[in-house]
């Protein structure tokens, strides 16, 4: 007879095997559903979820068929069975603490920003070294020493830090949150950071999704342009197939690099 899964163990075997630029679509899909929940809505289907979503509806379907959801024929997906699904495979049936170090013009905006308690990450410790900016509430929230940060992210059981120190800073400030126990960065500064290999590190980089986006436009001229010379040339197609780029909708993200550093027993993201 085969084994019953454990509670949670069907949840852990299916996130397992989830590509991550579907785990990147998964968080849009829940935001949109998200938003149609408030709204009332309690069933959606495949289409009307792809439109929202900006993504084709067949990659929609094989990514939701990740969670074990296929929907039902002419009802569509019912919207809170789909969010508490998402949900949980991404983890966020709990809260994650979050700690911002840099509270420059970037850090004074996340800090400030409203959106991420209600997304299950409370922003619980913010840190810098400017003294004028120590013990300053941003955000209602004072700012605390960079080197306090082991102490505090472990009291405080953070679990994810930003980064958005200047970059010269970024190394010593990612081994202090390191100390402290979070698992996760998510780094801003233009540099690539050196952790264990139990840390995930996701790194922003708008100037990366600038130079993605002005890929696309300049595919889009040329193809423009070889349609433009093709006219009239029997048996040439006037357009060419876009570029597939993994999220189904043209915008290029889930993009992520790792390496090791080949001494250190580190992985270099
Ligand atoms: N990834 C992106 O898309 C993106 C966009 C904008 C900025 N950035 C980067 O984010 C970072 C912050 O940008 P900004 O415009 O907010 O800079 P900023 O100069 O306004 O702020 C930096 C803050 O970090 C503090 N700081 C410096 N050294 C520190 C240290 N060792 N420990 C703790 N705090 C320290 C400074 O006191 C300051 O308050 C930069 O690295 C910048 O390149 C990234």
């Amino acid at each position: 007879m085969p084994a019953v899964p454990a509670e949670g163990e069907d949840t852990v075997v299916r996130a397992k095997s989830i590509p991550e630029a579907a785990v990147a679509r998964l968080a849009v899909y829940l935001r949109v559903l998200s938003g149609m929940a408030e709204q009332g809505l309690t069933t959606v289907s495949s289409e009307e979820l792809s439109a929202a979503a900006g993504v084709n509806s067949a990659k929609l379907r094989k990514d939701l068929s990740y969670l074990g959801s296929y929907g039902t024929r002419g009802v569509g997906y019912e919207v809170q069975v789909l969010v508490s699904q998402i949900e949980r495979i991404l983890g966020l049936t709990r809260q994650h603490k979050v700690a911002v170090v840099g509270i420059g013009n970037l850090g004074h905006a996340l800090a400030n920003y409203g959106g991420f308690p209600g997304r299950g990450f409370p922003v619980e410790a913010l840190f810098d070294l400017d003294p004028d900016l120590i013990g300053v509430p941003v955000g209602g929230l004072p700012v605390s020493h960079l080197e306090d940060i082991p102490r505090v992210c472990a009291e405080r059981q953070i679990s994810i830090g930003i980064i958005a120190t200047p970059p010269t800073a970024a190394q010593s400030v990612c081994d202090r949150l390191v100390a402290g126990g979070v698992q996760c960065i998510l780094n801003f500064a233009p540099v690539v950071l050196q952790v264990p290999s139990y840390i995930e590190v996701r790194k922003v980089d708008l100037a990366v999704e600038l130079q993605i986006l002005s890929f696309h436009v300049a595919r889009r001229a040329d193809i423009a342009e070889a349609a433009l010379e093709n006219q009239g040339k029997p048996g040439l197609p006037g357009t060419a197939l876009p570029v597939d780029n993994g999220n189904g909708n043209g915008n290029g993200n889930g993009h992520k690099g790792a390496g090791t550093d080949g001494g250190r027993g580190m992985v270099v993201r």
